[in-house]
């Protein structure tokens, strides 16, 4: 069993509010700030290419600001692989990234660019940066991941998350075997493992209960659930049923 599951709480769509007038509210830096004092063991935001929501003003506030790590979500690009290297965050997320997708839609395929990611993540890593990818839980793409030198994989629960909202009850369960087996086998190859993307109060204690999990990272939930009752109750919440899951 992995030490304490640390819970990494997703501003992106504090700033997603926030672009929908322009100006500077909400701002995702309050939002990061009440999250650490919620109990959030560390930040993510993704700058995506678009800067559709985080900015990189954004970022330059939570680099400065922060007293928990900020795990940077970025795509392969030379652009964000400078702007990690300026910042030196504590993880650096890499995830795939297209223009046209409302979210992310899968995970990285390693296995089919394997040695542009090698070289592409080499010096984040050399900077002191741990470098994770964003994979979907697939045999070949964790086996990638560890062949180019990541030290984490964070598998992506969208698919389950999607098939339990969706009622696809069969789906689901195979999809959470899927995670449960790859967590495992990840962890088998010396990888820590995360999990992420679409997690609720509902989907968040199977995955929460592999012991091979360290980290899991919820956004999207998670401020749409502050709108009703407040980021830090909610956040609570998450954590109260991810405790509860590990201890089960
Ligand atoms: C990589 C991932 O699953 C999330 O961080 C997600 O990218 C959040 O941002 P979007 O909602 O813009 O996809
Ligand atoms: N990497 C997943 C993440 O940071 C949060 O995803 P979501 O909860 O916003 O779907």
């Amino acid at each position: 069993m992995a030490d304490r599951l640390r819970l990494g709480v997703n501003i992106d769509h504090v700033a997603t509010v926030r672009n929908a007038r322009g100006g500077t509210l909400p701002d995702p830096l309050r939002a990061a700030r009440m999250a650490e004092a919620a109990g959030a063991d560390g930040i993510t935001a993704h700058l995506r290419e678009d800067r559709r929501h985080i900015s990189d003003a954004d970022i330059d506030g939570l680099m400065a600001a922060l007293t928990v790590p900020l795990n940077f979500e970025m795509a392969a690009t030379p652009e964000m692989q400078a702007i990690a290297l300026r910042h030196r965050p504590h993880a650096v997320c890499i995830v795939p990234e297209r223009r046209e997708e409302r979210t992310t839609e899968g995970g990285l395929e390693v296995a089919k660019d394997e040695n542009r990611l090698a070289h592409f993540i080499a010096p984040l890593r050399d900077a002191g940066c741990r470098v994770s990818i964003f994979i979907a839980a697939d045999r070949p793409q964790i086996e990638a991941a560890h062949r180019i030198g990541a030290q984490v994989v964070e598998l992506h629960t969208g698919a389950y998350c999607d098939a339990h909202a969706e009622g696809r009850i069969e789906d689901r369960d195979a999809e959470m075997i899927r995670i449960r087996d790859m967590a495992a086998f990840a962890a088998e190859l010396g990888l820590e493992v995360h999990a992420g993307h679409g997690l609720t109060y509902d989907t968040v204690p199977s995955v929460a209960a592999l012991p091979q999990m360290a980290e899991l990272n919820i956004g999207h939930f998670l401020i749409g659930e502050a709108i009703f009752r407040g980021l830090e109750p909610a956040i609570r919440e998450m954590r109260g049923i991810m405790d509860a899951a590990r201890t089960a």
